[in-house]
């Protein structure tokens, strides 16, 4: 027997009506100014409603200055959240943005080159086991380099992609997080990184003979010719963790309550 439940029926975001009487204060986890406008230009356009001031604030991450993977640097937002998370920041809405690298990822093969032929798709199958061997061996190797160990000069390493997390905390408590897209760096840049151990700021400047990239239009920046830059690049995932206070009514925790400050 079919339900004869009415479909639940949701009501529309709550930005402009439900929380626009809202004075909000936010904390970004850094003195980083691209990072205080990336949030500041999220918040304006997710919360148009409410009145909003951005300021930024020391902290610490805990984790290395050049986070590596996913895990250290969603790790260094959550705790530069922590850090901030004062009595003075209290009923604030508080933002950390941690920049990190990683290894990329192998490609899997299409299925347009596996076809339909058991024969093929085993021969693939192989390669693929292989080509995937050898990335880890590079990755072992890589690692083996940061560490202290050899590295054999010529010997290639694996390609390396930039990536940043977002760690937002609502005035109650409530926690909500989103990455960026990615892109791959240039091989020059991850042989820096790598190789020497530089940090991806420092890499840039090397390899574009700049100063202070980072705190400009950043790696994205000067590989896109400014299409992106490393605040608009912040400010999509910033717009991404503020998905719950935009739709308090779907994500429990994160209504702003009134005349919060
Ligand atoms: O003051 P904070 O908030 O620490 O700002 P930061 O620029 O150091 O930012 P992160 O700690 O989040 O970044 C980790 C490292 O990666 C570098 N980095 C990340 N994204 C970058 C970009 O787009 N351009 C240049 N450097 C970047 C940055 O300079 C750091 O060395």
């Amino acid at each position: 027997m079919p339900s004869t439940t009415p479909p639940q029926t949701v009501g529309p975001p709550a930005t402009a009506a439900g929380v626009a009487c809202c004075q909000l204060s936010v904390v970004v986890a850094s003195r980083n100014a691209v990072k205080i406008n990336a949030v500041a230009a999220a918040l304006k356009r997710a919360l148009p409603g409410v009145k909003h001031h951005v300021t930024g604030a020391d902290s610490q991450s805990g984790v290395a200055d050049q986070p590596f993977g996913d895990q250290e640097t969603l790790r260094g937002a959550c705790n530069r959240v922590a850090s901030i998370c004062l009595p003075q920041h209290q009923g604030c809405l508080l933002v950390a943005i941690e920049g990190g690298v990683g290894f990329q990822e192998p490609l899997p093969p299409s299925p347009a080159l596996l076809g339909t032929d058991p024969g093929l798709q085993a021969q693939d199958a192989q390669q693929l086991q292989q080509q995937q061997q050898r990335r880890q061996q590079r990755r072992e190797q890589a690692l083996m380099q940061q560490q202290g160990g050899q590295q054999q000069a010529g010997t290639p390493l694996p390609g390396l992609e930039c990536f940043a997390w977002v760690v937002v905390q609502a005035p109650g408590g409530a926690t909500s997080q989103a990455r960026t897209a990615t892109f791959p760096l240039p091989p020059a840049i991850s042989e820096l990184m790598l190789r020497d151990g530089l940090e991806l700021g420092d890499a840039d400047d090397a390899v574009f003979g700049r100063v202070k990239s980072g705190r400009g239009n950043g790696t994205i920046g000067l590989l896109t010719s400014g299409l992106l830059t490393r605040q608009s690049y912040y400010e999509h995932a910033a717009l991404c963790a503020l998905v719950p206070l935009i739709n308090p009514q779907l994500y429990p925790g994160f209504a702003l309550a009134a005349g919060s400050e």
